[in-house]
């Protein structure tokens, strides 16, 4: 049988088959995973096939994973340490940010986005909370989401108080697997209440096989929403790991960084100091969002710059 991983703790998985079944199940054998240290050899998202046992405690083994099309991963703090899974084969992102109570930095928005391009992840940026915007806060909204579609992230402005623009965002989800995103209160619970029908009932579907196993953390759960459209949460991960970009790379993660590299006067610009640098002509003459530039230097320099 084919079937998608929902919920991974590292030892054993639910699968969900395609008539929408929920198996418990077990990896057959060791899966080695070339050239990656990490804690769970298959993650929630995780395309396989597996054997249904008659017989014993799980129910379900797995012997075969599909190539995954992306993933994220967790990396640890240590780098001799582990990394860990947290989803695979997304088609998209959809990082919930708020204007007010709380505010989203600018430095958390594109620290995900420039994770996101590191994993091919395309991002839908939600401004939601719009119930509590007044007119000044509206045009602030339009002009940031104007910002970010100049340089390709398409945005939508929500509300899941009034259901201001929860139609459209509904519609994004389509035939997708889609993964949510943002910092704690921004709303994704609420959010994620809306768009999946039923969800108190599929979180107890999931957790009744979780309870037969030893707790473990997990770090991503997939929900369906109908049965070709996924959204994936990841509770208590304040933020993606961002991956190990050497400085030298990192403007390849800003497109429009990247759509100009190529007229800096030195092929090996960090578009920092160098003279001739395409890039800082461009914050000069305002086509390079400023706000985006610090967020580069600030990572550039390893600034945490957690707000
Ligand atoms: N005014 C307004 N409040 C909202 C909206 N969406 C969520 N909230 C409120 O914001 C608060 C946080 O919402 P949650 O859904 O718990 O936020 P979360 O992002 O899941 O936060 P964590 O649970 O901490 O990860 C709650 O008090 C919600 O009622 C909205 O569209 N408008
Ligand atoms: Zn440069």
């Amino acid at each position: 049988m084919k079937g998608v991983v929902v919920k991974s703790t590292g030892s054993w998985y639910i699968v969900r088959d395609a008539a929408g079944t929920l198996h418990r199940a077990r990896l057959r054998g060791k899966f080695k995973l070339k050239g990656m240290k990490v804690s769970n050899p298959l993650a929630v998202g995780d395309k396989v096939e597996f054997d249904v046992e008659t017989t014993g405690e799980d129910t379900a083994v797995i012997h075969k994973i599909e190539d995954r099309e992306n993933y994220i991963i967790r990396q640890s703090t240590h780098k001799t340490a582990f990394s860990h899974i947290i989803a695979a084969n997304l088609d998209q992102a959809l990082l919930i940010v708020t204007l007010v109570s709380p505010r989203t930095s600018f430095g958390f928005i594109d620290r995900f986005l420039v994770t996101a391009e590191a994993y091919d992840i395309p991002t839908i940026i939600v401004y939601n909370k719009t119930d509590m915007y007044d007119d000044e806060m509206r045009e602030y909204q339009r002009q940031i989401s104007f910002m970010y579609e100049k340089i390709g992230y398409s945005s939508m402005a929500v509300s899941a108080h009034t259901n201001e623009g929860m139609e459209a965002l509904t519609k994004t989800l389509d035939g997708k697997v889609t993964l949510l995103s943002g910092h704690s209160g921004v709303g994704k619970s609420t959010l994620i209440n809306l768009i999946v029908p039923d969800l108190e009932l599929k979180t107890s579907e999931i957790s009744e096989f979780s309870d037969k196993g030893v707790h473990t953390t997990t770090f991503a759960e997939m929900f369906e929403v109908d049965p070709d459209t996924f959204i994936i949460d990841t509770p208590g991960i304040k933020e993606l790991g961002i991956v190990d970009i050497p400085v030298a790379q990192l403007g390849h993660y800003f497109p429009e960084m990247r759509e100009r590299m190529n007229q800096c006067r030195f092929n090996n610009c960090t578009h920092f100091n160098e003279p001739g640098c395409a890039v800082v002509e461009a914050v000069r003459t305002n086509d390079i969002s400023l706000t985006r530039y610090e967020s580069y230097l600030s990572m550039m320099h390893g600034g945490d710059n957690r707000k």
